[in-house]
């Protein structure tokens, strides 16, 4: 691909908004959808959900756990599910929360970033947790493909404070300490940005921070930081987890821009009829909109 993932996204977010719609077969929504669940509910599933966000959402992000629980034929689903979605033009982003020591990161880059693969999708979600230097293979590729790397920062669960809020220790010079882990992943993103995410509003390298956390955001003084990143924010949480659109925007302040707010049950549950869910898509955008 010729352009950046950074471009391609404000390209898709200034015609159809920052609204990120989340594809989680869930095995209750399964059921409240007169699916069974298994392979076969999960393939009608998906593209029930993809026709419904074709020309409604710049970008839809499918759990690879639920499409995994059912074995390799639902990965093969997931497979069919991000080959819809290039069809129908809505940018993919892969959940699948991948962190490994370098060697083992980079077949999972290859899996997902490199062009040809059946499972490559326009960006995925990463762990940091073995090092942001861990993930050098990921960025690479990414950069090489025109791909986009999600990294955790600050998720939308109450338990990840324990880790992302915890203080780094020193380098061995006895540099750098003090700062929270979710402060030197923000820093390392916008260095990343910085050296080479092009120069739109995004750039390819963005960072997960739930929708949930903006008292978080304030108690640690990360909102201008994020702003300053040009990170695309994924912010999971709207909706089922219990976030709402006054909660991001008061919530990442100066980082608004940025944020592309996330939302799956809280959409899916108005499914199955295609009609049904592209009018919680559209209130939901409202909403977000202040509208
Ligand atoms: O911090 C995070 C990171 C990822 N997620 C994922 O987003 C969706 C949320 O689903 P809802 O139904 O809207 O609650 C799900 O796939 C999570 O794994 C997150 O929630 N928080």
């Amino acid at each position: 691909m010729s352009t950046t993932f950074g471009d391609r996204l404000e390209e898709a977010v200034t015609a159809y908004g920052p609204l990120c719609v989340g594809i989680d077969p869930h095995p209750q929504l399964l059921h409240r959808w007169g699916l069974d669940d298994d392979v076969e509910g999960l393939r009608r599933f998906g593209d029930t959900v993809v026709e419904a966000l074709a020309g409604q959402v710049a970008i839809a992000k499918p759990q690879s756990a639920f499409f995994e629980r059912h074995g390799s034929a639902g990965v093969a689903v997931l497979e069919h599910v991000l080959a819809m979605l290039r069809e129908v033009g809505v940018l993919s982003l892969l959940d699948v929360k991948r962190g490994d020591v370098g060697s083992t990161m980079a077949a999972y880059a290859e899996a997902y970033l490199s062009d040809g693969s059946s499972l490559a999708a326009d960006a995925i979600t990463v762990s940091p947790f073995l090092g942001f230097g861990s993930l050098a293979p990921a960025f690479e590729l990414a950069d090489a493909t025109g791909r986009g790397v999600f990294v955790l920062a600050m998720t939308s669960n109450p338990e990840g404070a324990q880790v992302q809020h915890a203080r780094v220790a020193a380098d061995a010079a006895g540099e750098g300490g003090g700062v929270t882990v979710a402060e030197e992943i923000v820093s390392a993103v916008t260095e990343r940005n910085a050296e080479g995410g092009g120069s739109g509003r995004f750039g390819s390298t963005g960072m997960v921070v739930g929708a949930t956390v903006g008292k978080d955001i304030a108690d640690l003084g990360l909102a201008q930081a994020l702003a300053d990143s040009r990170g695309p924010l994924l912010a999971p949480g709207l909706g089922a987890q219990g976030a709402d659109a006054g909660d991001i925007a008061r919530g990442f302040g100066p980082a608004l821009p940025l944020v592309l707010p996330s939302s799956s049950r809280g959409i899916l549950a108005a499914g199955p009829a295609p009609a049904g869910l592209r009018a919680a898509v559209r209130q939901q955008a409202a909403e977000l909109a202040g509208g």
